[in-house]
């Protein structure tokens, strides 16, 4: 709906209520490392909807399912830009994905062929041989393992990024289909995570960016361009394989991205013909917004199995009934896994990958909540803080999948309930929704239904969680695999490959 502006006259309601800062500063010296906890202290003292100011920018902070709700669906079109910080521009190809694209016809025809063509039933089943046979490679490696003590969260980044490499380019690459992806793209990404989420002192006062006085700007410059050889040797290796076959079955999604047709009322300048800059945006959307979120929440899910082991017993009794001991776990078993999704759920309650979500930006000043919300402002939905208060949750600290078995329409992840949004809500909803729900379950039900897990004994596990833009899991969770298929050969990579 179209939204009227606001005059700054006397009639405008207040601003939020908020911390006193320093002059020219405001809060800055005093928001700390890590920004959800300071964002949940504050949201004690100030209620539900409070604001930052933070040099030259406001921060808005939402802390109630309601106010929550006037932004991502009341208001959502106002609500529906972005204003990417100096790292998340450069690292998006100056805004030119689908996260950090700003609401208007280009974001549009990005996220429509993205839902439509890539994120499709029909392209996510053409190209499921691709994900299973990377995953069942991955259950033959933990099987060479077995009985000795596994990196839990390095395995299910390790098999993420293999699958969604594999589902890219899997026919490009042959034989290979990139499961070798080497150390190096683990560290060029989790130096990406950091340039996201390290305060970058330009951001805040713009006038310094020509200065990059912490060198985020020329750190980025060269993560991006790492990440653009990347994306050139994927599409260049997708063309000569588009050129060999003729046949759609078996496409991966790089070569159904390779045939979309990028069209955009405001792109006139745009080269015809040349698609590169629209699919490098997708695929570093897939690679970077697909990969860790889904790996932490894998590892959240199975640290909270080991601890909570007649909730590890209910999983495996309902994986024997559904899939049987002497089978292997396939896509289509997944809808039947109705106590795992629970356990997900739950999981992705107490610890959302991305506890803030992503920012989102209003375009014109408006009223929320009572309060005015300055154009401009960066607004947060302290999901964290939602997810886990005792006014909307019985014993919300307490890790109970049962909550969401009683009412499973209740809480969907396509985000109808703003009490729970672990992948927001509205028309900036996670684009990748489809895929992370099959990767997660399907990536955890393998696991889960190959081997039993313990902990190496004398471990106490513990739950805190890193600062960053993903909820990672501070201490890395260490477990122990067991086989527990009755025929070795599920285990053998002869298996994994079919
Ligand atoms: C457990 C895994 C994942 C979680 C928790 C997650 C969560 C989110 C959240 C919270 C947002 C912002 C929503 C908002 O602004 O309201 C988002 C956006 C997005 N996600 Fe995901 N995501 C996950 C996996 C994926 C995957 C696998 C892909 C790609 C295949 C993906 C692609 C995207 C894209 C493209 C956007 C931007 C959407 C837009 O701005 O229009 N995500 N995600």
């Amino acid at each position: 709906a179209f939204l009227k502006p606001l005059s700054r006259d006397a009639k405008s309601p207040s601003l939020p209520p908020g911390p006193r800062g320093l002059p020219v500063l405001g809060y800055l010296p005093f928001l700390g490392d890590n920004l959800q906890s300071k964002f949940s202290e504050l949201a004690d003292v100030y209620g539900p909807i409070y604001k930052l100011k933070l040099g030259r920018k406001v921060y808005v902070v939402v802390n109630s399912p309601v106010i929550a709700k006037e932004i991502v669906r009341e208001q959502d079109s106002n609500f529906s830009h972005r204003r990417p910080n100096i790292a998340s521009f450069i690292l998006s190809y100056r805004g030119r994905d689908i996260a950090f694209s700003n609401y208007g016809p280009y974001w549009r025809m990005m996220r429509k062929l993205f839902v439509k063509e890539i994120m499709s039933g029909q392209s996510l089943n053409a190209c499921y041989d691709l994900r299973r046979s990377a995953v069942r490679k991955s259950v033959a490696e933990v099987w060479e393992m077995a009985g000795l003590s596994v990196d839990v969260g390095k395995l299910a980044l390790q098999v993420m990024i293999n699958a969604m490499i594999s589902m890219l380019w899997g026919n490009s690459n042959g034989e290979d289909s990139g499961a070798n992806v080497d150390s190096e793209f683990k560290l060029v990404m989790k130096k990406l995570m950091e340039l996201l989420a390290k305060p970058n002192v330009s951001d805040f006062f713009p006038v310094l960016s020509w200065f990059d006085l912490q060198g985020v700007q020329k750190q980025a410059r060269e993560v991006n361009s790492w990440f653009d050889r990347f994306h050139d040797s994927l599409i260049r290796a997708a063309t000569d394989e588009g050129k060999r076959r003729s046949s759609d079955k078996g496409k991966d999604l790089l070569q159904v991205m390779l045939q979309l047709d990028f069209k955009s009322e405001e792109d006139l300048t745009r080269t015809p013909g040349n698609n590169n800059q629209e699919i490098k945006g997708m695929l570093q959307d897939i690679v970077v917004g697909g990969t860790d979120t889904t790996a932490t929440t894998i590892e959240w899910v199975m640290a909270e199995l080991l601890q909570h082991q007649y909730v590890m017993q209910s999983v495996r009794e309902e994986l024997t009934e559904v899939i049987g001991i002497d089978s292997m776990v396939e896509e289509y078993h997944l809808p039947k896994l109705k106590y795992l999704k629970a356990v997900v759920k739950e999981t992705m309650r107490l610890h959302p990958p991305l506890p803030l979500l992503v920012p989102r930006t209003p375009d014109c000043s408006c009223v929320v909540g009572g309060y005015t919300i300055p154009k401009g402002s960066m607004v947060f939905l302290n999901m964290a803080y939602i997810h886990t208060d005792p006014k909307l949750w019985t014993n919300p600290k307490d890790f109970m999948p049962e909550r969401f078995l009683k009412e499973p329409d209740k809480f969907e992840f396509s985000g109808n309930n703003s009490v729970y949004l672990p992948f927001g809500s509205g028309r900036r909803i996670c684009a990748g929704l489809p895929l992370a729900e099959k990767m997660l379950m399907f990536v955890l039900a393998n696991f889960l239904h190959s081997f039993d897990w313990e902990l190496p004994e004398g471990t106490t596990l513990e739950f805190s969680a890193d600062l960053g833009i993903v909820s990672r899991k501070r201490t890395p969770l260490e477990a122990i695999p067991r086989p527990r298929l009755v025929n070795q050969e599920f285990y053998s990579a002869r298996v994994a490959a079919k």
